[in-house]
């Protein structure tokens, strides 16, 4: 894993965060902190407050309760040279009427006074050959790639990404990934909501996992909700059929069945709790729906 910055301040500090729409609680006393340079995913079932969070984050909702400090700023409060230090990626696409791909990513370079040269981080999300088409026309995958572009263009050290990859193809969201891995090993700290526990997974330094307005657990993905110490369940085909036993000794269990064949066990397979099961195990002892988490 990458060092953490752990000297620096935190990129994000969020003590006791509350959020109200009228007399319903969105955000139960929040506490966060997300370090310089890491990639934090915040993971939940639809109407888990993960948008609200995000949003307030990024000084678009005004908070009830609680201090948030962005790059030691109240993102509420904050001026134009605080955003010029942000990058967001809403869920919904920007529309950019007749303008080609070029065009926008140069029109939004002139907002920032260290831009990405147009050229280059249109090679960067992968968007060099639709350049000159029209930015409306684009695929689902491609607007979400313009709009990672787009996000990125003024070289934030904060960056939010709001499920990103929904719509990607599998290659596609894999060369998303790499990008993300890039811009936070060049040190940009990256927050990202998703559904997809795989990109969690494979691109989260930590993640949070909330549900109804609170958080459950803060973690990375390989320990998160005890998932390193839960039981392993070993398979294997003995003679009268499938066998399938929960040990917490995998290890020794195999070795115990490699001495009772005599060699290999057919059919063997070890299964450690993914991060998919400690999750829908952590959210259904929370009582909430997993509808929408792929
Ligand atoms: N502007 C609003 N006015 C009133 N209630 C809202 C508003 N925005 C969100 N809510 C409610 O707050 C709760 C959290 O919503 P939020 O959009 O933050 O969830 P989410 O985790 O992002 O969900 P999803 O995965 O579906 O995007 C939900 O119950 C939602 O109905």
């Amino acid at each position: 894993m990458r060092p953490l910055g752990a000297d620096a301040d935190p990129a994000i500090e969020v003590r006791g965060l509350r959020k109200l729409y009228g007399s319903a609680v969105a955000l139960h006393d929040i506490d966060l902190e997300v370090r310089r340079g890491e990639i934090f995913a915040v993971l939940g079932p639809n109407g888990a407050g993960k948008t609200t969070l995000v949003e307030i984050l990024e000084g678009f909702r005004p908070r009830d309760g609680g201090t948030v400090e962005v790059l030691g700023t109240d993102p509420y409060r904050a001026g134009e040279d605080w955003r010029g230090r942000i990058g967001v990626v809403l869920q919904t696409t920007g529309e950019f009427e007749d303008l080609n791909v070029g065009e926008v990513v140069r029109h939004f370079a002139r907002y920032y006074p260290d831009a990405q040269d147009p050229g280059e981080l249109l090679a960067r999300v992968g968007l060099t050959e639709k350049r000159g088409a029209r930015a409306s026309k684009l695929s689902g995958g491609q607007q979400r790639r313009l709009d990672v572009a787009l996000g990125i263009i003024g070289r934030p050290e904060v960056l939010f990404l709001d499920e990103p990859t929904t719509g990607f193809d599998p290659e596609a969201r894999r060369d998303f990934w790499g990008l993300i891995r890039d811009l936070a090993a060049s040190g940009t700290t990256i927050v990202l909501t998703t559904h997809y526990l795989e990109e969690a997974e494979q691109l989260a330094d930590r993640v949070a996992v909330i549900v109804g307005g609170r958080i459950l657990d803060v973690g990375v993905p390989q320990t998160l909700g005890g998932r390193d110490t839960e039981a392993t369940i070993v398979s294997w085909t003995g003679p009268d059929g499938p066998e399938t036993v929960s040990t917490t000794t995998p290890t020794k269990f195999a070795a115990d069945l490699h001495a009772r064949f005599g060699g290999e066990a057919p059919g063997l397979t070890v299964h450690r709790p993914s991060l998919e099961d400690v999750y829908l195990q952590m959210i259904g002892a929370a009582g909430a729906t997993t509808e929408g988490t792929r």
